[in-house]
C-alpha cells in the first residue's frame, strides 16, 4: 500500500515538473526571448579554413539554431584586405543569427570578450624550413596571442586550436594564459575523428551516422594512433563490433591506420591545399559536442591537457576519447588497451615530449 502511494506520489511530482519545464519553454518561445550572443574569435580569418567555418558559425552549425553570435575575425596585416572582404560577404550573406563582425589585425582587439576561441592563424611550413623554424614562429605566434586571450577574453573562455603542430600550440597558448583553465585549452582531432568513421563507414557500406567510438589518440600528425577497439556500427539486429563487422584485422591494423594517418596528406596533394571544409566542419562538431554535450552512450577524440590517464605523461596536450557534459569534458576510463595498442599510444606520446621540447627550447 504504502508503496503505492509512494509511486503515485513520485508521478505526480514527475508530471508537475515536466509540465511547467514544457510550459516555461513554450513561454520562452511565445514570448520569443532570443539568448544572449556568444562571441566567438576566428584568427587566420582570411585563410581557407576561416572562409569554410565563419559562415557556419553564422548558420548556427557550431553553437546551435537559436544562438545569436558575434564573430570576430583576427588575421595579420599583410591579409587585412582580404578579411575586410571576408567581412563583407558576411553581411551579404545577411545572417539572421549573426548579431555583429569585427576584423581586425589587432589581437587585443580580436580576444575583447571572447567566449569561444579557434585559433586556425599560423604560420606554415615553407619549403626549406626546418622543424625548428616553423615551431620557432608559431610559439612566437602563440605565446603572444595566449597573452591576449588572458587580458581581454571572458573567464570562462574555451579554445580549440587548429593551426599545426595543434597540439603543441595549444600547450604553449595554455603555458602563457595561464588564468584560462587548463581544462578550457584544447585542440582539434575531431577531423582525424570523422575520417576514421568515414573510412569504416565507407569499408563496410554503411552510413557515416551509424558508426560510433572509434578513437584517436595522440598527436594531430603522422603519429596518431586511430584505434576501433571500441567502435561499433548500429544495425537492425544491435550494437555490432567494428572488428566483427570489417572481419579484416589485417585491414584495420595496418592499411586503415594508414590511411588516417596520411588523410591529410592525401588531401594536400589531390587539392594543392590543406584540407579546409572538413577541418572547419570539424571544428564546428568539437565545439559543439563541448558546448552542448556529446549523445548518450557516444564519444568524441579531443586533444585535452593530460591528467596522466591511461599512463600518458601529464602535461601533454593528447587526444583522448572524450565525453562532454554541461560545457565540460571528460576523459572516457578503464578502456582495454592491448600490447598493439600500447606500443601506438607511446609512440605518439613520444612525438608529442619531442615537440613539447623543441618547442620550450624556442622559447629560450
Ligand atoms: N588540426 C587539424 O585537424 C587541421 C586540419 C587542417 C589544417 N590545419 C592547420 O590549420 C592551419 C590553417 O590552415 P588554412 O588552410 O586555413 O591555412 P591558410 O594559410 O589558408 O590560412 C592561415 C591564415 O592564418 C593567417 N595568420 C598567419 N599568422 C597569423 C597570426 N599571427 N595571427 C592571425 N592570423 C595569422 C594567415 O594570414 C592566413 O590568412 C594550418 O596550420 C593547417 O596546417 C589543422
Ligand atoms: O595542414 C596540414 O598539414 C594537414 C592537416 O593538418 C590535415 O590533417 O588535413
Amino acid at each position: 500500500m504504502d508503496y503505492i502511494m509512494l509511486l503515485q506520489k513520485i508521478l505526480v511530482v514527475s508530471f508537475t515538473v515536466v509540465f511547467f519545464w514544457k510550459l516555461i519553454k513554450y513561454m520562452w518561445g511565445f514570448l520569443n526571448i532570443e539568448k544572449e550572443p556568444v562571441t566567438v574569435l576566428v584568427t587566420g580569418a582570411a585563410g581557407q579554413i576561416g572562409y569554410a567555418i565563419v559562415p557556419m558559425i553564422a548558420r548556427g552549425a557550431m553553437l546551435g539554431p537559436d544562438q545569436p553570435v558575434i564573430l570576430h575575425m583576427l588575421d595579420i596585416e599583410p591579409a587585412a584586405e582580404a578579411l575586410n572582404g571576408v567581412r563583407m560577404e558576411l553581411i551579404d550573406a545577411a545572417f539572421p543569427l549573426l548579431k555583429g563582425v569585427v576584423a581586425t589585425t589587432n589581437a587585443e582587439e580580436a580576444c575583447k570578450g571572447v567566449n569561444i576561441a579557434v585559433m586556425v592563424g599560423g604560420f606554415p611550413r615553407k619549403e626549406g624550413m626546418e622543424r625548428k623554424d616553423v615551431m620557432s614562429k608559431n610559439v612566437s605566434i602563440y605565446k603572444a596571442q595566449a597573452s591576449a586571450l588572458e587580458k581581454h577574453a571572458a573567464e570562462d573562455c574555451k579554445v580549440l586550436v587548429v593551426a599545426n603542430p595543434a597540439n603543441t600550440n595549444a600547450l604553449i597558448l595554455k603555458k602563457f594564459a595561464p588564468s584560462i583553465p587548463e581544462k578550457n585549452i584544447t585542440c582539434l582531432t575531431r577531423l582525424d575523428h570523422n575520417r576514421a568513421l568515414g573510412q569504416i563507414s565507407e569499408r563496410i557500406n554503411v552510413h557515416v551516422g551509424d558508426v560510433k567510438n572509434v578513437i584517436i589518440w595522440g598527436n594531430h600528425s603522422s603519429t596518431q594512433y586511430p584505434d576501433v577497439n571500441h567502435a561499433t556500427v548500429a544495425t537492425s539486429s544491435g550494437e555490432k563490433n567494428v572488428r566483427e563487422l570489417v572481419a579484416d584485422d589485417n585491414w584495420l591494423n595496418s592499411e586503415f591506420i594508414t590511411m588516417v594517418q596520411q588523410r591529410g596528406a592525401a588531401i594536400i596533394k589531390a587539392r594543392k591545399l590543406s584540407s579546409a571544409l572538413s577541418a572547419a566542419s570539424s571544428a564546428c562538431d568539437h565545439i559543439r559536442d563541448w558546448v552542448l554535450g556529446t549523445p548518450k552512450g557516444k564519444w568524441v577524440s579531443m586533444g585535452v591537457y593530460s591528467d596522466g590517464s591511461y599512463g600518458i605523461q601529464p602535461g601533454l596536450i593528447y587526444s583522448f576519447p572524450v565525453t562532454c557534459e554541461k560545457g565540460e569534458w571528460s576523459i572516457v576510463q578503464g578502456l582495454k588497451i592491448d600490447e598493439f595498442s600500447r606500443a601506438k599510444l607511446d609512440a605518439t606520446e613520444q612525438e608529442l615530449i619531442e615537440e613539447k621540447a623543441l618547442a620550450y627550447s624556442c622559447l629560450n
